[in-house]
């Protein structure tokens, strides 16, 4: 990938003038700082070796010269530390909100492929990194830039031939900087992914942590914590490895350069060529040319880290959302809520095979249809086309006889309900998970929708009503409790197409019956596709739909189905045989 330079730069947009306000003060400070070495040469030089008698008071005069550039040197290094750190912080925030947002466009087929704890880990470590490129960076380089020019020029005027043979050893300084930045940007980006799989781990090791403790199985996760946690180790030691060896490389440079002044400049007053005050003023002026060289390790990390930050950056940014809005998508209207599946064959990725083949099925506006049929036919994955979740692989499915890839996103997502099994809620209390279905009802209506889903005296009876957090994913209540809950969500959503999706196999007899009771207010005047392995619980269904492998196999009423004696009368049996 070519790096996008323009876009690099482009998140300095919005603070451009702050930003060059603090360059500016970052060059005053610097060339102030120069100013020092040439005040000790002319105390030393001229003041000290002319007329003592008038010298205390011309040294008084440059002392306080010194202290007003000390003042301004301070006061400007505040600004550029202060304000600097700020634009940092500032862009980072801007390019994670960017992240985060671009992340939730992006389709199922991508969270499908992607850890949870890598895609944290670029939100949060990658862009922290980054933050100190894009302040730190410009900043130090102009800084240290007009340290090691001003200090170069200063030096040659001072004495030309030691100047150019310190100058000699930075070609060589040069290569051997760009050998070890290669090895170190490698060992960076390692480091990234490494931390991704530990936050990978982490996170899937904790979100399961109730799994975990039922199995007993603590000892198991803390082998492969600790086995990603060493992964990240070893690929640290072999970053300081590489950076040891620069650090040092650079210091034997830096002692050659110094080695080198002092024996060429001693030298050359012995030669009388070089006068003891310019020797001191050259040394003094080596630590500007040298302070430079020794951050080079420090920038060239800084910089590897956040160009390597920024590629991954780019990486998820450049990611095209599978499923996305045709130019002229159509908003809904009235919708009634029939579904038409044409000749639909489906498969998850290219090198898989497909799950579904060719099927054909129309569900009439109100209709309640049942989908049964032996696990791993594709109920879930039908079902998932409607509100393209996924596109089809070949065929159509429509919604009121418009095809669902030509109707906008937001629209056509807004007019189907979904209640799973696993019901997922958001931390937050109950009046904030079920308001998710519709941010703008009143309480009313949220109170309302409880009602309706047989959750208004539970959510009564808990300590603050419907204003008691519910816990992470909602761990302080039933199983039967959540699902009223996800149930209350829909009804505010107020759908005309409804999917459940075995929605009660997960519940206990009495919480089924309460909670069956909301799902069938729920469905009432609305398109429904019940999912159900327990077929006793779909035996008014208007319609039975028997999916296998072979595709759609049977259809009819319960008693229909059971007098023709085929497959959906041996599931049926199947499961009468196992219950009894
Ligand atoms: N995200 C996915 N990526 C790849 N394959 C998938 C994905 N989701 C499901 N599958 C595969 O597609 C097939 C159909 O799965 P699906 O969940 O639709 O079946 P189902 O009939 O709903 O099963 P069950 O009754 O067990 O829930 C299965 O073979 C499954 O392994």
């Amino acid at each position: 990938m070519r790096f996008p330079v323009k876009k690099f730069f482009s998140y300095y947009k919005p603070y451009l003038t702050i930003f060059l306000t603090v360059l500016t003060c970052a060059i005053i400070v610097s060339a102030l700082t120069l100013v020092f070495p040439l005040l000790v040469r002319y105390i030393t030089k001229d003041v000290l070796e002319g007329d003592l008698s008038t010298a205390l008071s011309e040294v008084y005069w440059i002392g306080g010269l010194m202290l007003v550039i000390a003042v301004i040197q301070n006061t400007g290094n505040y600004f550029v530390d202060y304000k600097g750190h700020e634009i940092g912080a500032r862009m980072e925030s801007d390019m994670r909100r960017e992240l985060f947002t671009h992340m939730q466009k992006l389709s199922f087929s991508f969270y499908d492929k992607e850890k949870t704890g890598q895609l944290m880990s670029r939100i949060t470590n990658d862009l922290l990194l980054l933050s100190e490129l894009y302040h730190h960076g410009p900043e130090d380089y102009i800084k240290y830039l007009v340290r090691f020019l001003g200090a170069f020029v200063i030096l040659f005027f001072i004495n030309a031939p030691l100047t150019i043979t310190v100058f000699c050893f930075l070609p060589f300084l040069g290569v051997f900087s760009l050998y070890f930045n290669k090895k170190l940007n490698k060992a960076l980006r390692r480091n990234k992914e490494r931390i991704g799989d530990v936050n990978a781990q982490v996170e899937d090791s904790l979100s399961g942590i109730r799994v975990v403790k039922s199995f007993a199985n603590e000892h198991v996760e803390i082998g492969r914590f600790n086995r990603e946690n060493n992964r990240f180790l070893d690929s640290r030691k072999k970053t300081y490895k590489a950076e040891a060896y620069f650090f040092n490389g650079v210091q034997t440079f830096i002692q050659l350069i110094t080695i080198t002044v002092i024996i060429f400049g001693s030298a050359s007053i012995v030669n009388n060529t070089l006068e003891l005050a310019d020797l001191i003023t050259f040394l003094l002026y080596i630590s500007y040319m040298i302070e430079p060289i020794q951050r080079v390790t420090h920038m060239s990390t800084q910089f590897q880290e956040g160009i390597t930050g920024f590629q991954r950056f780019m990486e998820i940014m450049n990611l095209e959302p599978a499923i996305k809005d045709k130019p002229n998508a159509k908003t809904l209207q009235e919708v009634q809520g029939e579904i038409e599946f044409k000749k639909v064959s489906f498969r998850y990725e290219d090198d898989l095979d497909n799950v579904l083949v060719n099927l054909s099925l129309r569900v009439q506006q109100g209709e309640y249809v049942a989908l049964v049929g032996p696990s791993g036919a594709g109920k879930t994955t039908l079902c998932s086309l409607i509100p393209r979740f996924y596109d089809v692989t070949t065929g159509e499915v429509l919604l009121d006889g418009i095809n669902v890839r030509d109707i906008d996103l937001q629209a056509l997502r807004k007019t189907i309900g979904i209640v799973q099994q696993d019901v997922y809620l958001f931390t937050g209390t109950v009046m904030e998970n079920i308001r998710y279905g519709n941010p703008a009802a009143s309480d009313e209506e949220i109170i309302a929708a409880a009602t309706y889903a047989n959750a208004h005296n539970f959510i009564m009876s808990l300590p603050k009503g419907y204003h008691s957090e519910i816990g992470q994913r909602g761990v302080k209540l039933s199983g039967g409790q959540k699902q009223r809950l996800s149930i209350a969500r829909v009804f505010l959503k107020n759908p005309p197409v409804l999917i459940l999706d075995e929605a009660t196999s997960a519940l206990d007899n009495e919480s089924e019956s309460i909670v069956k009771e909301s799902l069938e207010l729920l469905a009432k005047g609305r398109t429904t596709i019940v999912i159900a392995h327990r077929l006793s619980t779909i035996r008014n269904a208007g319609r039975i739909i028997v999916l296998t492998e072979d595709g759609i196999v049977e259809q009819g009423t319960h008693d229909a189905l059971l007098s023709r004696d085929g497959a959906y009368a041996h599931l049926y049996s199947k499961q009468f045989e196992y219950q009894t």
